[in-house]
């Protein structure tokens, strides 16, 4: 089997290490009609279990929620491509890595991940790359050695991504206007960074849009995460997301 499986268009972002915690934000957003996401926090803490556990508690509440599971893999493409293949067995439907790691890496995630699909018979998890981190601006990026506007940065390094044969990238909503232009229709433009109007903080994100100006601006898919995890009914917080995008 080689087919992708469907993501909707919202992904909320569970980041915590505690796991009841996490099965219970599951069962509300994905009741909802969001995505998960499951990230460095609660895999490290937990491991794959951990994340077995978060899903099967989505599932015995009766959804089937698409898994993005972001652990923005960074090494020599060998230990990337290891990685992909173990978390293969979770059936996420995304998975991502940094596209900073560079074409050869990104190539072998791909086919690690396309390689262990067809083994284990399930559909192909999309690999996207990150560009550059919605929480740096055009200063942070400067102390990091890249000059230049991080829109740049991420034009550059979205190319490469497409190049590589992956299926799209991670970018701050800022970027995904040009990025539509730069690629065309078809890569996700995954966008975190995400805060609806009613949102109380931006927190560390520092590159910012509403959910309606994102998907507007070219964005697949939106990573939500504080705003909804945050909010005294996360459940009817990922609605909320939902509504403002369909308005
Ligand atoms: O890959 C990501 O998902 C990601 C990339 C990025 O550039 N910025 C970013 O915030 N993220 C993730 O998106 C989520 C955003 O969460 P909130 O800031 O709480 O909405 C977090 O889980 C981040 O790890």
């Amino acid at each position: 089997m080689s087919s992708v499986r469907p993501v909707p268009p919202v992904l909320v972002a569970l980041d915590t290490a505690d796991l009841s915690q996490a099965q219970a934000w599951a069962r509300a957003v994905s009741a909802a009609g969001c995505g998960l996401k499951l990230g460095l926090e609660a895999f490290c803490a937990h491991g794959p279990d951990g994340v077995r556990t978060v899903t099967d508690a989505a599932a015995a509440a009766g959804a089937d929620p698409a898994l993005f599971l972001d652990l923005k893999f960074h090494d020599i493409p060998n230990t990337v491509a290891g990685a992909v293949r173990a978390v293969a067995p979770l059936a996420p439907a995304i998975v991502n890595v940094h596209a900073a790691g560079g074409a050869a890496m990104m190539r072998a995630a791909l086919d690690a991940a396309g390689d262990a699909a067809h083994r284990l018979g399930q559909p192909r998890p999309r690999v996207i790359a990150v560009t550059v981190l919605t929480s740096l601006d055009d200063a942070d990026l400067a102390a990091t050695g890249v000059t230049g506007a991080a829109a740049d940065q991420v034009r550059r390094l979205a190319a490469l991504t497409v190049e590589s044969g992956l299926d799209g990238v991670v970018c701050s909503a800022h970027e995904a206007a040009v990025l539509r232009a730069d690629l065309g229709p078809d890569p996700l433009l995954v966008t975190p960074g995400v805060r609806p109007a009613w949102a109380a903080a931006a927190g560390d994100q520092k590159r910012i849009m509403t959910p309606a100006d994102a998907r507007a601006a070219g964005a697949s898919h939106l990573v939500v995460g504080r705003p909804v995890t945050g909010a005294p009914d996360p459940g009817a917080a990922a609605r909320r997301v939902l509504d403002d995008l369909a308005a």
